[in-house]
């Protein structure tokens, strides 16, 4: 959540961006210190919406410019009649740069940091503002600020931290050692991939953004490639059915069934499909499927599809622009063959579940028809599928290991979970962060795959149909809420769709 999302932007900073954003702000003309105001007077106005003027506000700063922050915000609180206890990890001596400065104008006492002292005086406090460290964090946090955290964590306290929780990686989301669990976290200028990634996001709790005086034009300079997944990232380039239009000019998807007792998953998925605006769904059903499919379905249309020979038949019709293959379609080299002739065929195509496990014997053979196809591909693995197709990046942070595996396979990568990564192939990547836990439910992901076929259908560009079926998928889930079960997904989508209409920002 953020104070303005029309003045916090979409993009996602690693920290050393975000340093250059401080850099280029500076070198124009803005010192240093100034910036370092503004930033800790966030920190303080976060504090007093919290608590009123005559509270106890415990401030633990670090020995860089985090804990700067944390000073800045003690000397404004106390000014304004907070009763501030400021305690340093570090010494004093070895204080620095806007750090220093902002030491040096405390008029407050600090205390050297003695966790058991800390410990002490916790349980009297309002709020504990964590400035310990921010994106300096450059290795593993052990001794006694790692015995501090514990106490704080543990302590029935509300924790505010500075830009980060002190601990976690501002690039990955990781935990360095250990990491304070904030209840707030304020951060500056643009969000962190740190607080988007888990575990960090689990440790930032309330995530707002404050305006520090960094013109976005910096921007520009940097270039960052990735973004929160907002509406911002995808709306324009969602068609809207022309009133002039029809049915076919909405496209039509074509979803492959498995077999009698595994064709629910492809069923869900056809639903889901149509219901986000494909013109018509066709469900491809092997012969013996036709009979529980055609029992089921309404709106969705079934033609039987019998082996390779049929899918070639079928494909004859080329209003068919997207196709979908692998929920519940089972793992064997005929869904090879079936997902090489899809790929081979100019459609768009997802591939999912069983598809993508089908390639665990041999991924290069897929990433090689994928960089042949003319039509775009969406691959939409769970961790198990990822480290099935990709196991030359097990231990790679999720971002980064969805980058690679875009740019190895030449698809874009939905690499799903509760922090999920889209990537495309030349590095844009986006992370979610509106999924509820109810969507970790069977069929759930079948039901994302029909939405991100249907989107392509409509021919939206790749990248942006998945981030947008992600989305969509995300708000759908939290419309159902608790008890969800993936059959309610898709009908949920409606008002998600009607508010998306009204307010483009979602
Ligand atoms: N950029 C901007 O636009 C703005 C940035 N601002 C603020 O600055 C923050 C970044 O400041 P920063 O670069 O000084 O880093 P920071 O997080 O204070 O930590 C570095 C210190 O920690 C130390 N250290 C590191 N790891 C350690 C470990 N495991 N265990 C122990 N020590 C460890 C390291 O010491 P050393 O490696 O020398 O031992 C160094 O002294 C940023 O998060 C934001 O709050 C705002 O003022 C507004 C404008
Ligand atoms: N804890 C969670 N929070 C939010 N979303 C989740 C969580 N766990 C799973 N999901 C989402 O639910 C879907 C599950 O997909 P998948 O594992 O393929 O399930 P299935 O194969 O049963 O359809 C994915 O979109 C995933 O991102
Ligand atoms: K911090």
């Amino acid at each position: 959540m953020d104070e303005n999302p029309q003045e916090t932007g979409s993009e996602l900073l690693t920290p050393e961006e975000m340093g250059e954003a401080d850099r280029l702000t500076v070198d124009a003309g803005v010192p240093g210190p100034v910036l370092m105001e503004r930033a800790g007077g966030h920190v303080a106005e976060a504090v007093m919406r919290r608590c009123r003027a005559g509270s106890k506000i415990l401030i633990l700063s670090g020995p860089g410019n985090n804990g700067g922050d944390g000073f800045v915000a003690a000397r404004v609180l106390h000014e304004a009649g907070y009763r501030c206890q400021v305690f340093l990890a570090g010494e004093v001596d070895r204080l620095a740069g806007d750090a220093r400065l902002a030491f040096d104008a405390l008029p407050v006492a600090v205390s050297p940091l003695d966790p058991d002292l800390v410990a002490s005086v916790l349980p009297g406090a309002a709020v504990v503002v964590d400035a310990l460290f921010g994106a300096g964090l450059d290795r593993p946090l052990d001794g006694a600020v790692a015995q501090l955290i514990d106490a704080v964590n543990k302590a029935d306290v509300f924790v505010i931290s500075v830009d980060l929780p002190s601990g976690i990686n501002g690039e990955t989301g990781a935990v360095m050692g250990c990491a304070v669990e904030a209840k707030e976290t304020v951060t500056f200028f643009r969000f962190k991939l740190g607080h988007f990634l888990l575990p960090g996001r689990l440790a930032c709790g309330r995530l707002v953004c404050g305006q520090i005086g960094i013109d976005p034009a910096v921007l520009d300079k940097i270039a960052p490639s990735a973004f929160r997944n907002t509406p911002y990232l995808w709306r324009s380039a969602w068609p809207q059915p022309a009133l002039d239009g029809h049915k076919f000019t909405r496209g039509h998807a074509l979803v492959f069934s498995g077999g009698m007792t595994t064709s629910g998953a492809a069923r869900l998925a056809a639903g889901a499909a149509l219901r986000c605006g494909a013109g018509l769904v066709t469900l491809a059903a092997p012969p013996s499927a036709v009979m529980v499919n055609a029992a089921h379905l309404t709106a969705v249309m079934l033609t039987p599809v019998a082996g390779l020979a049929g899918i070639e038949a079928v494909l004859e019709d080329p209003r068919l622009n997207a196709a979908l293959i692998g929920p519940g379609y089972g793992v064997s080299p005929e869904t090879r063959q079936a997902v090489g002739i899809l790929l081979g065929s100019g459609r768009a195509v997802v591939l999912d579940a069983d598809a993508l496990t089908s390639f665990e014997t041999e991924p290069q053979a897929l990433f090689s028809r994928i960089r042949q196809a003319a039509g775009p591909v969406v691959l939409t693995p769970h961790g198990g599928e990822f480290r099935r197709l990709f196991p030359h990046l097990a231990g790679r942070d999720k971002l980064s290991a969805a980058r690679a595996a875009a740019a190895d396979s030449g698809a874009v990568v939905v690499y799903k979970g509760a922090d999920t990564v889209i990537a495309s192939p030349d590095g844009t990547a986006a992370i979610n962060g509106n999924a509820p836990a109810w969507l970790a439910t069977a069929g759930s992901g079948d039901v994302l795959a029909g939405i991100i076929c249907g989107l392509l259908a409509q021919r939206m560009p790749a990248f942006q149909a998945a981030s947008m079926g992600v989305w969509l998928h995300g708000a759908a889930g939290s419309a159902a809420g608790p008890g969800l079960i993936a059959e309610d997904i898709a009908p949920a989508l409606r008002p998600v769709l009607a508010r998306l209409v009204e307010n483009p920002e979602g």
